[in-house]
């Protein structure tokens, strides 16, 4: 099975994307929702959350986001650590979900595919990408998050630029749900000529 990374700053819009290659027969790992998933399911990890951050990163059963966030975000060493621990357990299971397919391709989203390493186990990348000015106003109405909170994330994910120049393809996601799509199938039309 081939895999493809989907990846873009926080709010560009690979979601989006993932959800069209779902509609088109290809399977989407979500890095970012199984990340949460294991840090409440695996106790091991979270053992080892709660040794670096301390035990309020936990409410019960449930991940205190506002608290991890927080520590994370304005800690580079925290959040490399945290990072670390949360993205060796998701390799793992990672792995365990792709002997799982029976497609010829399947799709890896993750906001840090470069970042956490997560690329190494992509045969192809592609990059969302969408004008910053439009990315703030999509994240602002979805999250509720302040300008400065989402600056704050921002500050930690690498310049859209660079993510571009690292990828297979390129995704712009400036316009509205059809074009996306329109570029959508071009690349499963190019890959599709590849496996
Ligand atoms: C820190 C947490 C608790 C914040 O939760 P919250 O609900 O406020 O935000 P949410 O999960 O929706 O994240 C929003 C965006 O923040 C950015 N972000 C999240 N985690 C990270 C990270 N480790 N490094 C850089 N950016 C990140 C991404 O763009 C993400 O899409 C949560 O993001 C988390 O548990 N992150 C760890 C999981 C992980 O490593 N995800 C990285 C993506 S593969
Ligand atoms: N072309 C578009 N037109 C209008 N709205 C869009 C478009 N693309 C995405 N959106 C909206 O913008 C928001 C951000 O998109 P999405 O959640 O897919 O981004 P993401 O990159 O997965 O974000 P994150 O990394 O923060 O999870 C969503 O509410 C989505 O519905």
């Amino acid at each position: 099975m081939k895999i493809v990374g989907l990846t873009g700053g926080m709010g560009v819009g690979k979601s989006t994307v993932a959800k069209l290659f779902e509609n088109f027969g290809f399977p989407v790992y979500n890095s970012d929702t199984r990340a949460k998933e294991l840090m409440v399911e695996n106790n091991d990890l979270k053992m080892k959350i709660i040794s670096l951050l301390g035990k309020e990163a936990y409410e019960g059963e449930t991940l205190n986001r506002k608290f991890v966030a927080k520590k994370i975000f304005s800690n580079k060493d925290l959040l490399k650590k945290q990072n670390f621990l949360v993205h060796t357990a998701l390799r793992k299971d990672f792995e365990l979900w792709k002997s799982k397919q029976n497609t010829v391709l399947g799709i890896k989203e993750a906001a840090i595919l470069f970042e956490s390493g997560a690329y190494q186990d992509c045969d192809y990348t592609i990059a969302v990408t969408s004008p910053d000015s439009v990315r703030m106003q999509r994240i602002i109405s979805r999250d509720h998050l302040s300008e400065s909170e989402i600056k704050e994330r921002l500050q930690h994910q690498w310049p859209q630029k660079k993510i571009v120049e690292l990828s297979t393809f390129l995704i712009n996601n400036d316009s509205d749900y059809e074009n996306l799509k329109i570029q959508v199938i071009h690349i499963i039309n190019i890959l599709k000529t590849k496996i």
